[in-house]
């Protein structure tokens, strides 16, 4: 569906200051490749000013790209814009693709006559949008006077009108309460399976990530550190999992051999482990009576954010 060979984007910047007027290069991306296939979520993270958005709007066909091979649904996407657009669906959590003055439900209609939906099928798709986002209630009102949940529902809406094969979400969830969050989680979900609708996720929420991707790319100064499951990225980068046993009675020594130990206050100890739970599982009721176990994931977040800040990744990773 996707396919990125070597793409490099430079940006010329003007300086200001005692070098006013000169320009200087700032290289968004370098060297960026990867593919994705139809079907796919993909969580595309990294830090403000990564090339994320460069990199998406090359994707669209925004932006030219100063080298590099970029096809999608085998189209070059700033050479043929006009039948690249007709299959993606694109959705910037900042800004609306929705008329400012215009009821939702006279934006969707003009979207229609702009991707040439036929009738029946934007009845049948607006219908089950409307149910899936819950649209009834403000299809009548005008972009201007909904809340950023509302607009946003309405924008997925817009986005998926014409059935793209490709959807681009960039920070969708961004700004909104957990149940708005939840129930864009939920569609976007849906749309994927039912539709088999491929999703190129931007975000700083990793909950979305987790929630809908099973694959993340991390970016970072232009350059992909990662491509590759969120789990393998756990495995290496999360640290070890923990089990956070409560037992009987304080324990007289809480050590086990083979565990390490954390942290132990009166009947609670954690233990840290890697790998299964089964076995040291086993170890902890073997020593001693256990009310009850939990196995403590690693954060996402927190690996994440040590991924950033302590250049855990090497470019050179797969
Ligand atoms: N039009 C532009 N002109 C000059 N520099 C730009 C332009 N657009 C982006 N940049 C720079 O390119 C780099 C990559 O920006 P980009 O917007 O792709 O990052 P991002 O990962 O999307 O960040 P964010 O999470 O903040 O949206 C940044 O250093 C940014 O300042």
């Amino acid at each position: 569906m996707i396919d990125v060979q070597h793409l490099h984007k430079t940006y010329r910047v003007r300086s200001g200051g005692l070098l006013r007027g000169h320009t200087r290069e700032l290289q968004a991306v370098r060297d960026v490749s990867f593919t994705v296939q139809a079907g796919e979520v993909v969580g595309y993270l990294g830090p403000n000013g990564a090339g994320k958005s460069t990199t998406i709007k090359v994707l669209t066909g925004l932006l030219v790209p100063d080298g590099g091979a970029v096809t999608v649904g085998g189209l070059v996407p700033w050479r043929e814009r006009r039948r690249h657009v007709a299959r993606l669906g694109a959705v910037f959590g900042q800004r609306t693709t929705l008329w400012w003055d215009l009821p939702v439900r006279d934006s969707l209609e003009l979207l229609r006559h702009v991707y040439r939906v036929p009738s029946a099928r934007f009845r049948e798709n607006l219908g089950r949008f409307t149910d899936l986002l819950d649209l009834g209630p403000f299809l009548d009102t005008p972009a201007r006077s909904l809340s950023l949940g509302q607009r946003m529902r309405a924008d997925l809406a817009a986005a998926l009108l014409h059935d793209p094969a490709l959807l681009f979400l960039d920070e969708p969830t961004v700004g909104l309460d957990v149940v708005a969050r939840e129930r864009i989680r939920e569609f976007v979900g849906v749309v994927n399976r039912e539709q088999g609708v491929t999703v190129l996720l931007t975000t700083h929420d990793l909950t979305d990530v987790q929630r809908l991707a099973r694959r993340v790319m991390i970016i970072d100064h232009g350059t992909l550190l990662f491509d590759g499951a969120l789990a393998t990225l756990q495995e290496r980068f999360g640290g070890a999992r923990e089990l956070q046993v409560d037992y009987e009675i304080p324990p007289a020594d809480p050590r086990i051999a083979g565990l390490d130990l954390l942290h132990a206050d009166g009947a609670r100890v954690r233990y840290a482990f890697a790998g299964a739970a089964a076995v040291p599982i086993a170890r902890v009721t073997a020593h001693a009576p256990v009310r009850d176990l939990a196995v403590l994931e690693p954060d996402i977040e927190a690996t994440v954010r040590r991924i950033y800040e302590g250049g855990l990744l090497r470019p050179t990773l797969p």
